[in-house]
């Protein structure tokens, strides 16, 4: 590596354009942990997937009325059975978000938030997430705000456009809450995020210990969030 080789190290890094944060530490501590990758996918597999996904998640209701619960307004479902175009899609995300080492889990959770639905700051439940989480936006855009668990003045607000995809690992996924921003607070800075119908595509490592070969191998349930812990105290 030639020292003198002139290469200009810029010290503070330009933050993306659909990644925000509190302070540039924040920002560059985060910036392999909290990853956004717009235009993932392309418009004929945005298409693809919602196409597939439609009619399993039209024949479920929207969930309202849990008090506790991280999510509002929501539908979901677990699945493992793919179209051969959906599962080129889903190793495509694989092989962008996750080392070839890591296990993922067999079933990835299809989320769809409907208008006014919105997700509370959790942490996912370590008992059924590995480290990584990777997830694709589909149909409208939305804030995914990051906040520290012990130290709520630091923050990162992700934009999820539609055929966007973003990973959260390591300090992102264990010290910070994620929370989707209900329509009344979807601002991405001064920009407002309008929220519609939005479906999410979430692939998830294996938890820690539980790969094939190893840990208990016990079935993974479904539901993969833990309530909100408080954000701050
Ligand atoms: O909709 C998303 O992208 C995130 C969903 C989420 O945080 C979860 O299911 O734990
Ligand atoms: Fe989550
Ligand atoms: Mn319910």
């Amino acid at each position: 590596m030639a020292a003198g080789g002139g290469r200009l190290v810029m010290r503070t890094l330009p933050a993306p354009g659909w990644v925000r944060g509190s302070d540039p530490a924040v920002l560059s501590r985060l910036r392999d942990a909290a990853v956004v990758k717009p235009g993932f996918l392309s418009a004929a597999e945005e298409e693809t997937l919602s196409r597939e996904l439609e009619p399993e998640l039209r024949r479920r209701r929207y969930e309202y009325d849990h008090w506790d619960a991280a999510i509002h307004g929501f539908r979901e479902t677990e699945k493992t059975l793919w179209s051969q175009a959906s599962r080129a899609i889903l190793e495509r995300v694989r092989a962008a978000a996750f080392p070839p080492s890591q296990a993922l889990l067999p079933a990835v959770h299809v989320l769809d938030l409907e208008r006014r639905g919105f997700i509370k700051p959790h942490v996912d439940s370590v008992k059924f997430c590995g480290d990584t989480i990777a997830g694709l936006s589909l149909l409208s855009a939305g804030v995914m705000r990051l906040r520290h668990v012990q130290q709520p003045g630091q923050w990162l607000e992700l934009l999820l456009e539609p055929g966007s995809l973003y990973v959260l690992r390591g300090p992102a996924r264990y010290d910070f809450s994620h929370e989707i921003l209900p329509d009344g607070e979807s601002f991405f800075g001064e920009r407002r995020v309008p929220r519609g119908r939005r479906i999410s595509v979430i692939c998830r490592s294996q938890p820690e210990g539980t790969g094939p070969g190893g840990g208990e191998g016990a079935p993974q349930p479904a539901g993969p969030t833990t309530p909100a812990p408080p954000a701050a105290k």
